[in-house]
């Protein structure tokens, strides 16, 4: 066994999330160790969010053409799934880490490659692959960017088989010609149609609807999509078995129905990846794991974070990322004695926005683009809310397709007169939403807001309808 070395801060996960905590607490002043057992980057850059978007861009832009006369003439051929797939390749960078690990040096933070696990306070033991080990101890903190771990649910037959989670549907290197998805989340229907659009014919099961998170006229839009394109969605339907027959996967559904396909995708969740790290030796109970606004697990003692996916607050990239800027800022704080227990909201050290203000993006065509809370989320909250809502139809919506189909929606705090939520549901959408955001966490009143007046002729002049149809 080696000898403990010192550092400030160890940071276990070398995602997204643990590389912007190492990057913070580095820029601070403090010294970081940063521990990756995998590629250094994360779920993210290679099996998440890039390469599922890589897969989705072709198809959108291809529809976006179509919807336009003039335009549709010009497109007379297909997709080419063999270019969209070398597409999506480039992004993960072929799934090579070296350019993340040359930023990590430049950044000045020291990459440990191995599996991590807690040891003692403070202390971390990482295993490398040629079975060496390294002992850390850090002066300051411990910080968990782990990430999550897919949820298999207990459907009979389904441990044995090889059914694609999304790490094999974002690198695969063909197309199958089925697909049957498990579940309508928005992993689910985002991968349903990039497949559906590169030639498999898919089958999403869905216990209940898809998209629930969202307001139903939502994900209402989307889900008349996905049937539009030939995507077949059974809704509010049970998965009782799964059973490979003759090489084919078969889901025994609803009341007697069966799907088959080559491939099945279970996409039913995620959680916390908080097993294995030695926790439990400690006295942690791995699953009650959860970062506060600063993200320290609160009763470990003053020195253990936990942030992005593995802090159980939220599961998104950037606002993994915001958690990891907080983090940091608090772990450099409290080490120059500046920052106490608890961190006041919305100050330099609180992912306060994780609470009230989370953007988030689902990246099908058409797209959902939300912030904030829905109605029901609102009310739960005790908040005195009410909704404006209304189709987007409006002269930069009329340009933007021939048959441009969506809608938007406001919720508004009636006692203080400010927006708590807002979702818009149309093609490209997504980049209507950093304006709501900021109208969210500014909590801009209304009638200063009433003052913002969109450009003419884009899709944003939604926001002037919606404040008329309000009552302003
Ligand atoms: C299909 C899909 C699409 C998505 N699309 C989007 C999107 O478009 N936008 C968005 O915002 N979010 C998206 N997400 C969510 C996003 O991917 C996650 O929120 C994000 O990757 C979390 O980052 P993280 O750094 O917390 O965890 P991760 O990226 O999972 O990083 C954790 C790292 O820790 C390492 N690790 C774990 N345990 C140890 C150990 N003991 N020792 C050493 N290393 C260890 C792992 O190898 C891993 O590299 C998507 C998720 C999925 C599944
Ligand atoms: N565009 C994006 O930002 C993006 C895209 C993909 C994934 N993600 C993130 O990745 C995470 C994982 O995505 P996800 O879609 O897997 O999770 P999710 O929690 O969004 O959806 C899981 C879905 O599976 C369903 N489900 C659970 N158990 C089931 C069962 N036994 N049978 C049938 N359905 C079942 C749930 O009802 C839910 O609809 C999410 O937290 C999400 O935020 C984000």
């Amino acid at each position: 066994m080696s000898e403990s070395k010192t550092t400030d801060v160890i940071i276990i996960g070398a995602g997204a999330v643990g590389e912007n905590v190492a990057g913070r607490v580095v820029q601070k002043g403090l010294t970081a160790v940063l521990v990756e057992s995998d590629l250094v980057g994360g779920e993210c850059s290679y099996w998440a969010c890039m390469p599922s978007k890589a897969l989705l861009r072709p198809g959108t832009v291809l529809n976006a053409a179509r919807a336009v006369a003039g335009a549709r003439e010009a497109v007379t051929g297909t997709i080419d799934p063999q270019q969209v797939l070398a597409r999506r390749t480039s992004f993960t960078s072929g799934w090579d880490d070296a350019s993340q690990e040359e930023w990590v040096a430049s950044a000045g933070i020291a990459l440990e490659r191995g599996w991590a696990t807690v040891t003692g306070e403070r202390e971390v033991s990482i295993r490398h692959k040629d079975g060496s080990e390294s002992r850390y101890r850090a002066a300051h903190a411990v910080v968990l960017a782990t990430g999550s771990t897919p949820t298999i649910p207990p459907i009979e037959g389904l441990a044995d088989l090889d059914y694609w989670t999304t790490r094999e549907a974002t690198s695969a290197e063909t197309v199958p010609a089925s697909l049957a998805v498990l579940g309508g989340g928005v992993a689910g229907v985002e991968l349903a149609q990039a497949y559906a659009r590169l030639g498999a014919e898919v089958t999403v099961i869905a216990r209940s609807g898809i998209l629930g998170t969202y307001p139903a006229e939502a994900s209402g839009l989307v889900l008349t999509a996905l049937r539009g394109e030939g995507i077949a969605v059974l809704t509010d339907t049970a998965t009782n078995a799964v059973r490979k027959v003759d090489g084919m996967f078969v889901l025994d559904v609803g009341d007697g129905g069966t799907v088959t396909a080559e491939r099945l995708l279970v996409s039913t969740g995620r959680h916390p990846h908080t097993t294995g790290l030695g926790l439990e030796e400690l006295g942690l109970e791995p699953k009650k794991i959860r970062g506060d606004a600063t993200g320290l697990v609160p009763d470990a003692g003053g020195w253990l974070y936990a942030v992005g996916d593995a802090g159980g607050r939220v599961q998104l990239t950037h606002q993994g990322k915001y958690e990891a800027r907080m983090t940091g800022d608090a772990i450099a704080a409290r080490a120059a004695g500046t920052l106490g227990a608890t961190a006041e909201d919305w100050s330099p050290y609180a992912a306060t926005a994780d609470d009230v203000a989370v953007p988030q993006v689902v990246f099908t065509d058409p797209e959902i683009a939300m912030v904030g809370r829905t109605l029901e989320q609102a009310r739960k909250d005790g908040v005195n809310a009410s909704e404006t809502s209304l189709p987007i139809a409006v002269a930069g919506s009329s340009l933007h397709g021939d048959d441009y189909s969506g809608w938007a929606q406001i919720v508004v705090d009636e006692d203080s007169k400010v927006l708590v939520g807002v979702t818009f549901a149309g093609p490209e959408v997504s980049e209507l939403l950093h304006s709501a955001t900021i109208a969210v966490v500014g909590e801009v009143p209304l009638h200063r807001l009433w003052h913002a007046v969109p450009a003419y002729p884009t899709v944003s002049e939604v926001w002037l309808r919606l404040l008329e149809k309000y009552g302003m």
